[in-house]
């Protein structure tokens, strides 16, 4: 049975800062056509690939990949909060079959998920609980971080295992490209930033907000004209051609330290992009079907959606 793809990245700010131009009315349309896509290919199985913001995982235990049996939604951004509906046994077979092809993977049967499962799930699908879903975090904010092959090693697995469920599988990858939005780090960090990156749970409301508002304030004042953090769109469409040609193992020689030089802090969540591709090529050659690319400084991101299938027969 099939496995398709759609990538997207996702934004706190998507729904709060205008962006200039026709940018808005560009995204909605490249996420019309995914969804289109989505729609045609009739999954009965979603899995999401998604890191997280320091909302569900912290540096109290702070796993490379997990997968949820059962996940929970915080509701950040506007995003609706609850529950996702997980299909626990194929969650379960997942963790099951990746472990047993030596990739070590977290398993979570609480699972807290923030904007970056629940934005796409909402736009592609229209809630965080639409459709059966297997959640997959992979970290790609709080560094250290493993080598980028372990990642593409983990999206080969993942596929193989979503074959043998002889489903229709879409996978769906969620964040990127170059971006670099205000997100605090643990080296450096004040003592009270460093309590919540190691434990931050059940913040208040009005800490929430705190928090949401420096976001959104940082995509204000690139509205308002000033420079912004620094986007790379070279780098972001020399990423969409890799994935397109299909030549997934040229990332194996890519440093940590040169993805972020190159695309910033939050670059690293090109990572699910990746997972996703490796795990679509475990079915063989594919082809990328539609492929949306803009650099949208006001919301702080190389913005990019993309969707592929197995190749067909000619
Ligand atoms: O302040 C915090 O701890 C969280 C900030 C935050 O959630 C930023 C998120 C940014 C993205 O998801 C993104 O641009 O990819
Ligand atoms: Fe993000």
């Amino acid at each position: 049975m099939p496995l398709a793809v759609v990538t997207a990245s996702h934004s706190p700010l998507m729904h709060t800062v205008a962006p200039r131009g026709d940018a808005q009315t560009a995204v909605d349309s490249a996420f019309a056509q995914a969804r289109a896509f989505a729609a045609e290919f009739r999954p009965d199985l979603v899995v999401v690939i998604a890191p997280d913001h320091y909302n569900g995982m912290f540096y109290d235990l702070m796993p490379p990949f997990c997968v949820g049996t059962a996940a929970e939604a915080v509701g950040d951004y506007g995003t609706a909060q609850g529950p996702l509906a997980v299909d626990r046994e194929a969650a379960r077979h997942v963790v099951r079959e990746v472990l047993a092809a030596g990739v070590d993977l977290a398993m979570s049967e609480r699972m807290v998920v923030d904007h970056g499962f629940a934005q796409p799930l909402e736009l592609l699908f229209g809630g965080i609980d639409a459709v059966p879903t297997v959640p997959v975090f992979i970290n790609s904010v709080a560094v250290p971080f493993g080598p980028v092959c372990r990642t593409r090693l983990l999206g080969e697995a993942l596929g193989r295992a979503l074959l043998a469920l002889e489903r229709r599988v879409l996978l769906v990858g969620s964040g990127g490209l170059s971006h670099d939005p205000p997100l605090p780090t643990l080296d450096g960090a004040p003592p009270e930033v460093a309590a919540r990156l190691i434990a931050g749970r059940h913040p208040t409301p009005g800490e929430r907000a705190g928090r949401e508002a420096r976001v959104r304030d940082a995509g204000l004042a690139v509205v308002a004209g000033e420079p912004g953090p620094r986007l790379n769109p070279a780098w972001d469409r020399a990423f969409l051609d890799l994935l397109a040609e299909g030549r997934l193992k040229a990332t194996d020689t890519w440093t940590n330290a040169w993805i972020t030089a190159e695309a910033g802090n939050s670059a690293h969540e090109v990572r699910t992009w990746l997972a996703c591709y490796a795990a679509l090529a475990a079915a063989g050659p594919y082809d990328m079907r539609s492929s949306f690319y803009r650099p949208i400084p006001e919301w702080i991101a190389g913005f990019g959606i993309t969707t592929a299938e197995p190749r067909r027969n000619s």
